[in-house]
């Protein structure tokens, strides 16, 4: 039963691949009054003025002009995740709405899997999980051997928070640690995880055993490694991506792995989402790939959702949000 006294909020669906948790749904239940995409749709004249806040989840519902233009009281559009890449924030904001992502429940969860990745490529784990398991290979050659972490450099693309937590994390494991980023960070951050700032990206490449990308989706950041930086590895380097697929060129890419350019790709985000199922990349022995995983724990999703609800119950009482994205 809702209470209609409630503030609507709109969200996509629940459960699903792209829908709400279902274990939230009591949670946001306590704050607003729900409605599906589906519910919306079939009665629209009826909730149009009544819709004040949409929760994006897994970046649905789709918001673009048609919906905005339908909604007259909508005032806030609280996203989950960090990136906000999925959203036109000039085209929503030019109606008034304002817009919050939640970038502190997901900056530890977002740096482990960033961690899970390239542990897994320097010690080729899924494919040897694939051998180990396999009823026909039984057991290793001598020779199937993988890369040392302890003592490898690592350059880190994109030093904001989830970056920095890479930089720690990775400091545990001795690496040592280069960083590109468009500001740098104080001396005292660096030192903190023994990071040490290279102002062209060039040199990072070209030194680093591991690159991590942990850049926001832009149009600065779009392709951001094509062929030139790939070739700029070193060919025993892996890439390791946590960004978004379109920083990478994906052609490129394939062809990189393909010949030996650089050894080892593993991803939690490609371009597409998910790759069509004859895409090169997926039959490449030296790639991992997860399906965007990055924040998927029952700890980091829940504080995702109160996040999102802080954002909203702010907005919706003309506060100043937790974490406002504005559009430049
Ligand atoms: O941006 C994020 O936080 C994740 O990639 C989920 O979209």
């Amino acid at each position: 039963m809702q209470d209609s006294k409630l503030p609507l909020l709109l969200i996509h669906e629940v459960g699903g691949t792209r829908g709400v948790l279902e274990a939230h749904v009591p949670f946001l239940k306590k704050h607003f009054q729900l409605i599906t995409m589906k519910e919306f749709l079939e009665s629209k004249e009826y909730y149009c003025a009544q819709v004040q806040a949409i929760y994006s989840w897994w970046h649905k519902p789709v918001i673009d002009r048609e919906l905005l233009k339908s909604l007259p009281n909508l005032k806030v559009i609280s996203s989950a995740g960090v990136g906000t890449d999925h959203l036109d924030l000039k085209l929503i904001s030019g109606f008034g709405v304002r817009i919050a992502n939640t970038p502190h429940a997901v900056h530890s969860t977002t740096a482990d899997i960033g961690m899970a990745l390239l542990l897994a490529a320097a010690r080729r784990l899924v494919e040897g999980c694939q051998i180990a398991v396999s009823p026909d290979t039984g057991y290793f050659s001598n020779n199937w051997l993988g890369e040392e972490v302890t003592g490898a450099t690592l350059g880190i693309i994109g030093m904001g928070s989830i970056g920095y937590k890479i930089a720690q994390r990775a400091r545990a494991f001795e690496m040592k640690i280069l960083y590109h980023n468009r500001n740098r960070r104080k001396e005292d951050e660096e030192q903190a995880v023994g990071a040490c700032y290279c102002g062209a990206i060039e040199d990072l490449l070209q030194q680093s055993d591991f690159v991590m990308l942990v850049v926001n989706l832009t149009p600065r950041t779009y392709k951001l490694i094509g062929k030139k930086e790939l070739q700029l590895m070193k060919p025993t380097a892996s890439l390791i991506n946590i960004s978004r697929g379109q920083v990478v060129d994906q052609d490129m890419l394939v062809e990189a792995l393909q010949t030996g350019v650089i050894k080892s790709a593993a991803m939690d985000v490609t371009y597409p989402e998910p790759l069509p199922r004859d895409h090169p990349l997926l039959k490449l022995k030296n790639v991992i790939i997860t399906p965007h995983v990055g924040i998927k724990t029952h700890k980091t999703t829940f504080m995702i959702t109160e996040d999102a609800v802080s954002n909203v119950l702010a907005a919706l009482n003309g506060l100043p949000m937790p974490s406002e994205v504005f559009p430049d």
